[in-house]
């Protein structure tokens, strides 16, 4: 429930917007006077207080000095001001000195109603934006293990670590979970640039205006809801490494910017005019076959190469089957230790089964795999039973004309498959369908087995 403060020295007020937003879902505390307002909200952390609404006069302090004091010690709470009819002044002065929005007394109730429904929503959508950000940037610096036992992928690794030193733009390839973003954060870590940010943003899992704010910010006032100046990712990796995944998906205005950073080492932020100068080196991957791309007008070919300097590519994990036995044993380890359970061994048959299985999602797949297989064990030992992997979905004989029963994820699977072939296979669309993100949607493609060519 969200909670507003109210500030007003009408007591008649007051009580009338407590019990009227009392009604409406909030919860509601309020003052009389502007001191009061600013001792609560200095003693108030941050999950107390989702949004205040004030007068601007107040006989104790000037309203706009307290709305002053409240951006300055808490500029994350959007202030809303009520301002008495005819003075605008005090209305424009209140938005310069920050405050979200402002009303204009007496209103009807519904005016308030749509006014706090309409910052909430911002408000949770900023707030969504920053625990993406965070989600976004947890790989950080991390410092996994590389587990692999096939020449193959030792040439990659070698590769990894020669071009790693050098200063190019590197573009990596391969299906999803082949481990890109791993090679990514390795690279950056044998790095000069070792020491600086390494940022990592999956392009595909925002929109095109999202993620446009995402990568060169915005400044205060650049579009509705956005009420501070936001520093952009590529600013952020300022001196580091910015790691760019699903890179094929990114659209021509934003194909156009990252050229302009790439090129010019400067970008704009949404809604300004100034350029500003950063150093950044920028590793890119993409599971789409990028000279497809660029040849059917989707993807800027001066783009491409200035991305694509040097190519890493991870081959699938049935290309390499020698790889699956040690990694199914390193997940088993990471497993075990996680969840304090005394699993340490295969049976001949489930290993068996690994190493036949084509694994359509690479080493994610058989990392979750092995998660789930942890979980359910009830032995030490990792049995065949609790693979679920090369088995035949069963169903359960209907009676005459009905439909069969079938495992919910088998339904699940027949209604991705269905909205996929209704769209023509558009997977964003497929998406918005299904109200999933796009990146939910590519891993149960994945899970299913329903790429495109696949789905008949
Ligand atoms: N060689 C490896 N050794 C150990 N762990 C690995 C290896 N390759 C991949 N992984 C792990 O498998 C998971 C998937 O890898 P990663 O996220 O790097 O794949 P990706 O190719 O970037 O996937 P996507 O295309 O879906 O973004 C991660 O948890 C990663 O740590």
């Amino acid at each position: 429930m969200p909670t507003v403060f109210v500030c007003d020295d009408e007591a008649d007020i007051l009580r009338y917007l407590d019990k009227l937003l009392s009604a409406n879902g909030y919860q509601v505390e309020t003052f009389l006077r502007g001191n009061e307002l600013l001792k609560r909200v200095k003693a108030s952390d941050a999950a107390e207080c989702d949004v205040i609404l004030q007068d601007v006069r107040m006989p104790d302090m000037d309203g706009l000095q307290v709305l002053k004091h409240l951006r300055s010690e808490r500029p994350d709470v959007p202030v809303v001001i009520m301002t008495a009819h005819g003075t605008i002044d005090d209305a424009v002065q209140a938005i310069k000195l920050g405050a979200y929005d402002y009303i204009t007394k007496p209103f009807p109730k519904e005016k308030l109603l749509t006014v706090l429904d309409r910052l909430l929503d911002h408000h949770r959508l900023a707030n969504e934006n920053l625990m993406l950000r965070k989600e976004l940037q947890r790989g950080t610096g991390r410092s996994e293990t590389m587990v692999f036992r096939s020449a193959c992928f030792r040439e990659v690794y070698d590769l990894t670590l020669q071009v790693a030193s050098s200063d190019a733009n590197i573009l990596i390839l391969g299906e999803s979970g082949t481990g890109k973003e791993l090679i990514a954060s390795t690279i950056h870590a044998n790095s000069p640039r070792a020491g600086k940010p390494y940022i990592s943003l999956n392009c595909a899992a925002l929109s095109d205006t999202l993620l446009e704010s995402q990568l060169f910010g915005h400044v205060r006032g650049a579009f509705t809801g956005a009420v501070i100046n936001q520093k952009g990712l590529v600013e952020e990796a300022d001196g580091g490494t910015l790691f760019l995944d699903e890179i094929g998906d990114v659209s021509p205005t934003v194909q156009a910017k990252l050229l302009r950073v790439i090129q010019e080492k400067d970008f704009i932020a949404v809604g300004s005019t100034r350029p500003r100068k950063v150093d950044v080196r920028f590793v890119a991957a993409t599971n789409k076959d990028l000279v497809n791309e660029v040849r059917d007008g989707r993807f800027r070919e001066d783009l491409y190469y200035r991305l694509n300097v040097i190519t890493v590519n991870l081959p699938s994990l049935r290309e390499r089957r020698e790889d699956i036995e040690p990694l199914a044993r390193h997940f088993l380890d990471i497993y075990t230790a996680k969840m304090k359970k005394e699993v340490h061994d295969f049976e001949d048959e489930a290993l068996a089964m690994l190493m036949d299985y084509d694994w359509p999602g690479n080493v994610r797949e058989l990392e979750n795999v092995m998660e789930r297989a942890v979980i359910l064990a009830r032995s030490n030992t990792i049995t065949a039973a609790l693979l679920p992997i090369g088995r035949r979905r069963e169903t359960v004989a209907a009676p005459h004309g009905a439909a069969p029963l079938v495992a919910l994820d088998e339904v699940e699977r027949q209604h991705i498959k269905a909205v996929l072939k209704r769209t023509g296979f558009h997977k964003s669309r497929t998406a918005e369908i299904l109200g999933i993100s796009r990146k939910t949607l590519d891993r149960k493609i994945v899970e299913f087995g329903l790429s495109a060519g696949r789905a008949e």
